[in-house]
């Protein structure tokens, strides 16, 4: 019997970026009608992977064939015909419609004429239909929510009727319903007999999508099994190398001291009437379905978003609208966008992680080096940073969750009086979260007082003291840890009483 070609066929890739391997001799297979996962520690090599399958990066050696076809190599760009790539990081145009976004590629081919709007809404109906969405093709982009969007970006993918996806975390800080949503595509993309390669951190996804899972360490394929063969421990063990903790570390119980009071608090936009307070010592979650106004109530806490209401820290009102009043009552805003506000792309890794504690590293107005130096090395290891090339490397060169453990990871070690923490684990593999967790529970035992943001209700359960529930832009309600269930959080978050 002859088998034939898979889909998608790795062989021996290996790149190096300056004299350092970013993946060495790496060898898979993903088949027809397969999901293929494809898991490992942030810097394991996954993107770098999942560039030259899409073709935007050449291997140093070895190849990748589709269906038993190499690529068709061009001008500075590799084409990989029948592959299509969903990336983390959304690659829409806002301010155009939908159907526009989805059929880009096409709009732009060499030689295409001017096209009609009605040939456009009807060239995207179909691919809108078959992932399910419930907005129309002349939709535009910005005035979608962020789920739905991810949504948009699905049908992009395809619009190309591609034989093969790579789907690059594509749930990240969605909440259970878009991701269930998400979830249901890939299923019957796998039915339809289309090859699937799906990169997550999100392990419950893995063992619920994929027959097959292929475990990177340092570069290298250090696994191929199928996933049944697989549970979540020792998935775990074969990623980061050591057994992790089960759970979540638990904070001690807060101290009666308000650290934070919030009054009738505001943005004149979306949210309206947000009180309550935040002990010392306390990790407040705050829930709610993408779009309920979470992110809002930080920055309006924080006085960025011409906020209203009244916001008291240690007692003292607040000056609004004043990031430094702000920094100096001793608050940290740990925001969704860290690459963009907080990590030096083109600057040593080092400059990056003691920016914010400059006074502990300055003697007399001079930087000493090798205070620097220390407190760089110890921050880097508590949040266990993988910088193959070395804290001297620029900041651009760590993948995308190296990136953010740095800016996440110089705030905790401030010891902030208040920490307001926007997705603090997206994109970041599980041997760091739990690395991540256990430090937030150390700044809480050491008084600090931590709003806690995030999509990911388990770990808002498992982390916080209490729980606070927001529904289209108003506090529904607030519960205590002995209340805080899966069922009471999204009855409150979808509008039900408590
Ligand atoms: N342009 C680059 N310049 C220098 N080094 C790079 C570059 N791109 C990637 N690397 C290095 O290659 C290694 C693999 O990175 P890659 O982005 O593939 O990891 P990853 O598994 O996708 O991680 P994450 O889960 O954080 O996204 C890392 O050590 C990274 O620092």
């Amino acid at each position: 019997m002859t088998h034939p070609a898979p889909a998608i066929a790795v062989s021996n890739v290996s790149k190096s970026f300056g004299g350092i391997a970013a993946v060495a001799g790496v060898s898979f297979t993903v088949a027809d009608g397969e999901v293929v996962a494809l898991v490992g520690e942030n810097g394991a090599g996954k993107s770098t992977i999942k560039n030259i399958i899409g073709g935007t990066l050449r291997p140093d050696s070895g190849h990748v064939r589709f269906a038993g076809a190499p690529a068709i190599e061009g001008a500075g760009r590799t084409r990989h015909t029948g592959v299509a790539t969903v990336h983390q990081e959304t690659s829409l145009f806002p301010d155009l419609s939908v159907a526009e976004n989805i059929l880009i590629d096409r709009l732009r081919a060499p030689g295409s004429a001017t096209v009609r709007p009605g040939h456009l809404r009807r060239a995207a109906a179909p691919v809108l239909q078959r992932v399910g969405a419930g907005f129309g093709p002349e939709t535009i982009v910005r005035d979608l929510p962020a789920g739905q969007r991810q949504l948009v970006e699905i049908a992009k993918a395809l619009a190309a009727e591609p034989r093969a996806i790579v789907f690059d975390e594509p749930t990240a800080s969605l909440n259970l319903v878009e991701r269930e949503l998400i979830m249901r595509i890939v299923e019957q993309l796998r039915a339809d007999g289309v090859a699937v390669l799906y990169i997550s951190h999100y392990l419950e996804e893995v063992a619920r999508l994929s027959q097959r899972v292929v475990v990177m360490r340092d570069g290298q394929v250090v696994a191929d099994r199928p996933t049944g063969e697989l549970d979540r421990g020792a998935l775990e063990t074969l990623m980061v190398g050591r057994e992790l903790a089960r759970g979540y570390p638990v904070a001690p119980p807060p101290r009666s001291a308000k650290t934070l009071s919030v009054r009738e608090l505001g943005d004149d936009v979306r949210v309206s009437g947000v009180s309550f307070d935040i002990a010392e010592g306390e990790i407040f979650g705050l829930a709610g379905l993408m779009g309920s106004g979470r992110t809002e109530v930080a920055r309006a806490i924080f006085g960025l978003a011409g906020a209203v209401g009244r916001v008291e820290v240690g007692g003292r009102p607040l000056r609004r609208g004043n990031v430094r009043a702000c920094v100096a009552a001793g608050m940290a805003f740990v925001t969704e966008d860290r690459r963009h506000e907080g990590l030096f792309l083109d600057r040593p890794i080092r400059e990056s992680l003691s920016l914010v504690d400059l006074d502990s590293v300055c003697r007399a107005g001079w930087l000493d080096g090798r205070g620097e130096r220390r407190l760089t090395d110890d921050l880097a290891d508590k949040v266990r940073l993988v910088a193959r090339g070395g804290l001297g490397a620029d900041g651009g060169s760590l993948s995308g969750g190296n990136q953010q453990k740095v800016v996440l990871g110089k705030w905790l070690v401030r010891r902030p009086r208040l920490i307001i923490l926007d997705e603090p684990t997206r994109g970041i593999d599980v041997g760091a979260k739990a690395e991540i967790y256990r430090l937030l529970v150390e700044l809480a035992r050491a008084g600090s007082s931590i709003l806690l943001i995030s999509s990911e209700m388990e770990e808002v359960l498992g982390l916080s003291h209490r729980v606070g529930v927001m529904h289209d832009g108003r506090l529904a309600g607030v519960l205590d840890r002995s209340q805080a269930t899966q069922e009471n959080v999204i009855r409150l978050a979808t509008g039900g009483a408590s």
